[in-house]
């Protein structure tokens, strides 16, 4: 995995960004699916493209997947949909059927299993293990990706495209990609910002400790991280 450091957010966020029009722009795959975490630095992200790429992205080609979801309503200030939904979707005007969310109200078991389907028919070679284009990973401080945490680490390897863990303090259910789908993707984009995951960064970089996010930085060739924290 390729580690990209830089002295503040904004230019760590911008460097991303610049990476995923590359990216987009270099690639054959016409539409390119993306997948989207939630959580606060995808909140920044928006912010940005909106703010400063809006004529950048060649939002026409995009078809919008997320890497998970809470399971909670969209209307629910918990749902990475509201978000993207309110900071992104509306402002740039993207078609309602480009934007494929995961239905968080839903039974979690039937929707993790319809929306690997949906992947599975909307993706490029209708295969069991999809390749998307592009995902963007969000790290937690505490070492989680995607919503695969500490005590669902058998998610990593799990052959099924979606499956449904918990958040290990709150109980509250969750839908994520899982390990073996994320590791597929033609390129991972990790922005990893802000004081707060100082920690989790030197333990990640300096491989102490075992995290989720562990075994995607070792196993992750196709991976940058994209940081503004010091990893020396
Ligand atoms: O719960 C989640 O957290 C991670 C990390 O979010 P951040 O707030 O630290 O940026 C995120 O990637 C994931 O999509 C989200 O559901």
């Amino acid at each position: 995995m390729k580690i990209e450091v830089y002295k503040t957010t904004e230019e760590t966020l911008r460097s991303m960004t610049e990476t995923l029009i590359a990216v987009i722009k270099k690639s054959k795959s016409k539409p390119f699916h993306i997948a989207l975490s939630g959580g606060s630095t995808a909140q920044q992200l928006f912010k940005l493209w909106v703010k400063e790429y809006r004529n950048d992205i060649p939002w026409d080609i995009l078809r919008f997947y997320w890497v998970d979801e809470r399971c909670v309503s969209p209307e629910d200030d918990e749902s990475n949909f509201k978000h993207a939904e309110r900071l992104l979707f509306m402002p740039m005007d993207i078609p309602q059927n480009h934007i494929h969310r995961i239905w968080g109200e839903q039974e979690p078991k039937i929707e993790a299993e319809r929306y690997s389907e949906m992947v599975k028919w909307e993706l490029p070679g209708y295969s069991n293990m999809p390749r998307f284009d592009c995902t963007i990973l969000g790290i937690g401080t505490d070492g989680h990706v995607a919503s695969i945490f500490n005590d669902s680490m058998n998610l990593l390897t799990d052959q099924r495209i979606y499956a449904v863990s918990h958040h290990p303090k709150t109980g509250q259910q969750r839908i994520t990609m899982t390990g073996t789908v994320i590791l597929k993707s033609s390129t991972i984009l990790i922005p990893v910002v802000g004081a707060d995951k100082q920690e989790i960064m030197e333990h990640l970089v300096h491989k102490q400790g075992v995290y989720p996010a562990s075994y995607i930085f070792s196993h992750a060739s196709t991976a940058t991280l994209f940081t503004d924290r010091v990893t020396e």
